[in-house]
């Protein structure tokens, strides 16, 4: 009856059915099970996160207080993270967590954008360095 059981991700994957069904919200384990049928915004929602990290989907909505309240009751352990997770979606904000996507994503673009501009400054002295010393010369 702990509440400090700790289950990975494929523990919590196994739990996708309407009768026991389970989601990660702020890397905490809740047992929704009992709760789909009266969840006011439906149970095809609350399926959809099912076995999943339910954060973004269950912050995104603005819930009260007293559905945060409901939850803590289904609480039953914490998620123990392994390597080669999905990353923890603890972002309250879309915005904070598709900035944090779009950052990632374009990792390499940012690379590429850097050696342009470096390469493109490195030519742009050089020529300047040629020009000067051939107007010396002369
Ligand atoms: C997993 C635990 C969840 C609990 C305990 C929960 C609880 C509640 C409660 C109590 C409400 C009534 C309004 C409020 O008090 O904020 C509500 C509304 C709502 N929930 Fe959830 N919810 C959960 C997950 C989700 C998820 C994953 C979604 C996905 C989108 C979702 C979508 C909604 C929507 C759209 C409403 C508004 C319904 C309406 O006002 O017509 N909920 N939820």
């Amino acid at each position: 009856m702990s509440a400090t059981k700790e289950l990975t991700y494929s523990d919590v994957a196994e739990h996708t059915s309407k009768k026991d069904l389970y989601v990660v919200i702020h890397d905490k384990v809740y047992d929704t099970s009992s709760f789909v049928d009266e969840h006011p915004g439906g149970e095809e929602v609350m399926l959809d996160v099912g076995g999943q990290d339910a954060t973004e989907a269950f912050e995104d909505v603005g819930h009260s207080d007293e559905a945060r309240e409901i939850l803590n009751g289904m609480l039953i352990g914490n998620l123990k993270r392994q390597e080669g997770d999905p990353k923890p979606k603890t972002s309250t904000t879309t915005s904070s967590s598709s900035s944090a996507a779009t950052s990632s994503a374009g990792g390499l673009g940012v690379g590429v954008y850097a050696l342009i501009l470096v390469g493109g400054a490195l030519a742009f002295f050089a020529y300047q360095y040629l020009q000067s010393s051939s107007q010396q010369k002369s």
